[in-house]
């Protein structure tokens, strides 16, 4: 299905270009399909038309009668304004496509033609090797076979799961924002590392391949994480003993605090939006 279709980016940032990299990579997407576009960056666009061959071009030249897919890619506080300009752009056969935190598909319906097709998608940075966790929710109007393409597309950068809108800020904190959490404690684990003297290199290496193999027998060995864990740890030996410095200094606390406090902020950030108040988001 996906050999047709032309797929416009609005928006060049890091999870476009993760996406971007992704889709051309598969080689289920042709670089001729897919076009780029930004705020004001022409450098940025002509660095990702070198780096992946697809075209980047100025708004105002976007064909989007050619288009098939829209993927919304700007922040949160620049989407009403981007589904406003939308609005004459669209017709009913255009699918819609949203990667932004918080931004729920009835708040896109609302700023779009009647009936629009939209699916909210919550994708991870690893869609830049094809190791994305991505979530997808359709709208109201979407149909079965829009949303079977976009799932098509989706699975070019990852894997794919089917979830309820309801479940998309919890999904947003675990694997939208998840990797920031891995790499935050690859950084401390590296710190150890290097005061234990072992050069920085090695310890990064040492680190991601630790990271990988636990990540696999999660996956291969379909086991229970408390398992696996209880099978490292032998009593009163060296895991029991990281395990309790981890315990005493809130180690599991905190992390699941940074999972419920990113989904919250998800939430924040739709309901700052559904009140018109997208100037409350500045940065985000
Ligand atoms: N970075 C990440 O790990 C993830 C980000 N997201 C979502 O992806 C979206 C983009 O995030 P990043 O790429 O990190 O941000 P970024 O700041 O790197 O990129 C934003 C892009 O949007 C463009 N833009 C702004 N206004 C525009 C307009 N009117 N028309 C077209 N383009 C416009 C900017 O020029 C820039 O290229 C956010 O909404 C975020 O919630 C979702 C999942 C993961
Ligand atoms: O930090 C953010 O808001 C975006 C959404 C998920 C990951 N990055």
């Amino acid at each position: 299905m996906l050999k047709t279709k032309k797929i416009a980016f609005l928006g060049a940032g890091s999870m476009a270009e993760a996406m971007i990299a992704g889709i051309v990579d598969s080689g289920l997407i042709s670089p001729s399909q897919v076009i780029v576009t930004n705020k004001s960056n022409s450098q940025r666009l002509d660095e990702l038309k070198r780096k992946y061959g697809i075209k980047g071009l100025h708004r105002n030249d976007i064909p989007f009668d050619e288009m098939d897919l829209i993927i919304l890619a700007m922040k949160p506080k620049d989407a009403e304004n981007v589904l406003t300009s939308l609005k004459h752009e669209l017709n009913q056969d255009h699918l819609i496509l949203s990667v932004l935190a918080g931004i729920s598909t009835s708040f896109m319906e609302n700023h779009l033609p009647s009936g629009q097709q939209v699916i909210r998608v919550m994708p991870n940075t690893s869609s830049m090797i094809g190791e994305s966790a991505t979530a997808m929710s359709p709208g109201t109007h979407t149909t079965q076979n829009n949303t079977k393409l976009a799932k098509e597309l989706l699975e070019c950068i990852g894997k794919v799961f089917m979830i309820t809108e309801d479940q998309m800020d919890i999904f947003t904190g675990l694997a939208g924002s998840g990797p920031a959490y891995f790499y935050y404690l690859m950084e401390h684990m590296e710190q150890a590392g290097v005061e234990g003297s072992l050069d920085m290199e090695t310890t990064r290496e040492i680190i991601a391949q630790t990271v990988l193999g636990a990540a696999r027998m999660i996956m291969e060995q379909y086991e229970d994480p408390g398992v696996l864990r209880e099978n490292v740890t032998s009593p009163n030996g060296t895991t029991a003993a990281g395990l309790d410095a981890l315990s005493r200094n809130g180690g599991g606390k905190a992390i699941a605090a940074a999972v419920l406090s990113a989904a919250k902020r998800s939430r924040e950030i739709s309901s700052d939006l559904e009140k018109g108040q997208s100037s409350k988001l500045q940065t985000v």
